[in-house]
């Protein structure tokens, strides 16, 4: 019985190998959208143990190769070019499902590929994980609260969400997906697990990825102005991607998958920050010559958003170690070493 208590039908079996006791110390895992931000530094944290072997499957759209180089042609790892539009046959045990562009210039850019990602790709992992008896998690998304009215947003917040919107192909998506995974889950007994992730900043992403944090990190490098989006009131609350530092949102990601609980769970750094307050830190902490300039904002931007994590706390035993002064000068480092600008000493 899952935590949510509406289930009445059991898991489907994996297949009489997949039961074998060899096949049960080792786990087949497959993570969707691996090649991407969150789903390399995920993979990194899977392949440090050795009973799992790894599979990644992504079409590259916003994901890259390089992001994996150091796994490449290892034993325990397999990379697939793969769309998840299409079906997929692997025979594995659990499915990381992370595959849709994340940032708004990307999955605003081809918002009917957008929507197909998150309805016809979550339809063909839940199919797969139907077939061969898996778990399957989703990285859902802070953006299914839409623009809240209910701050902080606790899990239980249904949101306010424009259904016609620009970002609609984005947030109404993961809202279909998770309504997928539930009705997966009741109506055929599959193992689901719903990840909320909020904004999340880190090494790896792409220099020109068009989210906040990486924007403001490479034009401060670059020694461009800062470009805060109107009116510069807004929140976000962003969580660091580390596997290294300290156990921050992948190792939630993992905590979730292993435990009993189906979610959604929250995973996200609760302290919030004004775009202005976000621009002057990195202004102060990476140069402070460049100006901060106000331009044109996009429609339906979501005027305040931070994570009500009690649940993840308590159920998953997880919380954030790094802060934004802490986490942007680990991104600096990256972002300059990619973009080949030393800092001065
Ligand atoms: O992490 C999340 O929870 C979600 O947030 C993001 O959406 P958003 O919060 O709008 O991310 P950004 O594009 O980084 O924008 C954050 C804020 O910064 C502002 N912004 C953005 C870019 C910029 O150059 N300047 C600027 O002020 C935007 O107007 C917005 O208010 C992405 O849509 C999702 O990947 C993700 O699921």
């Amino acid at each position: 019985m899952a935590s949510n208590g509406q289930t009445t039908k059991s898991p489907p079996s994996p297949s009489p190998l997949r039961n074998s006791k060899f096949f049960q110390a080792n786990m087949r895992i497959l993570v969707t959208g691996g090649a991407g931000f969150i789903g390399s530094h995920l993979v990194d944290r899977l392949m440090q143990n050795e009973k799992n072997e790894v599979i990644v499957v992504d079409n590259y759209f916003t994901g890259s190769k390089d992001n994996l180089k150091q796994w490449i042609g290892h034993p325990r790892f397999e990379l697939i070019r793969h769309d998840v539009t299409e079906p997929l046959l692997v025979e594995v045990d659990q499915i990381y499902h992370l595959a849709c562009p994340a940032s708004p210039i990307f999955y605003k850019y081809n918002p009917v590929k957008t929507i197909k990602t998150n309805v016809m790709g979550t339809l063909n992992m839940l199919g797969l994980a139907k077939r061969v008896g898996a778990r399957i998690l989703l990285t859902s998304t802070s953006e299914v609260y839409g623009d809240p009215l209910v701050h902080p947003q606790e899990e239980s917040y249904w949101g306010n969400v424009n259904p016609i919107g620009v970002r609609s192909c984005y947030d109404e998506g993961k809202r279909v997906a998770e309504t997928l995974m539930f009705d997966y889950h009741r109506q055929h007994g599959i193992e689901i697990r719903i990840a909320r992730i909020f904004n999340t900043y880190g090494p790896r992403m792409n220099i020109d990825d068009g989210r906040v944090v990486s924007n403001f990190i490479a034009q401060a490098i670059r020694g461009e102005s800062l470009t805060v989006q109107l009116p510069g009131t807004q929140t976000r609350s962003f969580c660091y991607v580390s596997d290294m530092v300290c156990k921050t949102r992948v190792d939630g990601l993992i905590r979730l998958m292993e435990g009993d609980n189906t979610g959604p769970i929250n995973i996200g750094n609760p302290g919030e920050f004004t775009m202005v307050e976000l621009a002057e830190t990195v202004k102060e902490l990476i140069n402070p010559n460049v100006k901060i300039i106000s331009v044109e904002n996009t429609p339906d931007d979501p005027r305040q958003r931070k994570p009500d994590i009690t649940k993840a706390k308590e159920l998953l035993g997880w919380e954030p170690k790094v802060k934004l002064r802490d986490g942007v000068p680990l991104m600096e480092e990256d972002f300059r070493q990619r973009l080949a600008v030393p800092k001065k000493v």
